[in-house]
């Protein structure tokens, strides 16, 4: 049996890549902050040692972009000093440690898609403890995978598919950003993706290291996302909303974000052969999950 440690149990990330579909042979040991608070690096060390591990999945992050401002000791200790501690620890276990990052790293002020090696600028607290998580794992030594990824969302969790509906159910419109644009990511796409990625460090010595990107594919915005959420929910029997159009001047928040967030797969298909499918598509099974699947209303004449 080869055991896989996997962070953020009870994150949208850990939930989903409890439920992939792993290998008979793998078995996934997925732990919260009650098993291992990751602002404690000896914890961390004692937790790699404690068993011979397989491989790493550090699905943990502190993820509250908006309070990272205030609570930047917290947020650095979380995303940046807990993946150096993994990433040295994991090193001198021989086994490798597939840490997951943000779009958030970089300043969103390109045209197109940003490249895995396109320069990093991160706006605020939060994506700079990525981006030093990222660091720290890099000048480790430890082979690893980074996997960036955006705009994450699930049936499970706190994510903006369920702030629309719940806000929806009880406002008929809503304000939402149109000027920051990416590419959603399903859960459950991103743990297949890992799923793949990590199963291929453990088998081959030889299988692709460094950083990639992963999200759904297309672009969107945040108010183009909102309104086909309501679409999709309407289709069911869920909440819908109007969504007005406002740009980010309009909607102040503490943290700065990326006015494009869009996400190239090139190096993630190049090495892993992975193509993710579009993001309405998975977010309908998301909405089935949440609200049921969509109802299919039989036109029968009554007679
Ligand atoms: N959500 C998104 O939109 C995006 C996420 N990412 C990255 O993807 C990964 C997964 O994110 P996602 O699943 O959405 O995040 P969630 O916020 O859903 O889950 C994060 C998990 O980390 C845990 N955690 C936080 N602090 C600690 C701590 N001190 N000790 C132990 N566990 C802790 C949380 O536990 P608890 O709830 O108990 O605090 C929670 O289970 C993260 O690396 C994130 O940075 C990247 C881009 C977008
Ligand atoms: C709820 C709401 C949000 N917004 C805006 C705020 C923001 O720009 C955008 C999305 O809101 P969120 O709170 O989901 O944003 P945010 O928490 O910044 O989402 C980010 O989380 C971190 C962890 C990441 O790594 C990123 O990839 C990204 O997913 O929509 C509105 O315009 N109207 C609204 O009613
Ligand atoms: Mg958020």
């Amino acid at each position: 049996m080869r055991d896989v440690l996997v962070t953020g149990a009870g994150g949208q990330l850990g939930t989903e890549l409890r439920r992939a579909r792993w290998p008979e042979n793998v078995r996934i040991v997925a732990i919260d902050v009650s098993d291992l608070d990751l602002t404690d690096t000896d914890a961390i060390a004692a937790k790699i040692a404690e068993r011979e591990w397989a491989a790493v999945i550090n699905g943990a992050a502190y993820t509250a972009v908006d309070k990272a401002e205030s609570d930047l000791v917290t947020a650095w200790a979380v995303n940046a000093m807990a993946p150096a501690a993994f990433g040295k620890a994991c090193a001198k276990a021989g086994i490798p440690l597939v840490q997951v990052s943000t779009d958030y790293v970089f300043a969103g002020d390109k045209a197109g898609a940003w490249e895995v090696d396109d320069p990093v600028a991160p706006l605020g607290v939060y994506g700079a403890s990525k981006l030093g998580g990222e660091l720290a794992v890099r000048t480790s030594g430890v082979r690893h995978a980074i996997v960036r990824t955006a705009w994450v969302v699930s049936a499970h969790g706190a994510n903006f598919v369920k702030t629309m509906l719940r806000v929806g159910a009880t406002n008929p419109a809503l304000r939402v950003v149109a000027d920051q644009h990416g590419s959603p990511t399903s859960a459950t796409d991103l743990a297949d993706a890992l799923l793949t990625i990590t199963l291929r460090l453990i088998e081959d010595e030889q299988a692709p290291t460094g950083t990639f990107h992963f999200s759904n594919a297309g672009a969107t915005t945040w108010a183009d996302f909102a309104r086909e959420i309501f679409r999709q929910s309407a289709l069911r029997g869920g909440a819908s909303a109007e969504v007005e159009a406002i740009t980010t001047a309009d909607y102040p928040t503490p943290a700065q974000r990326p006015a494009n967030s869009l996400l190239s797969h090139r190096a993630i298909g190049d090495a892993y052969g992975i193509t993710p499918r579009d993001w309405d598509v998975a977010l309908s099974d998301i909405l089935d999950e949440l609200i049921g699947a969509s109802v299919v209303v039989a036109t029968e004449t009554q007679v």
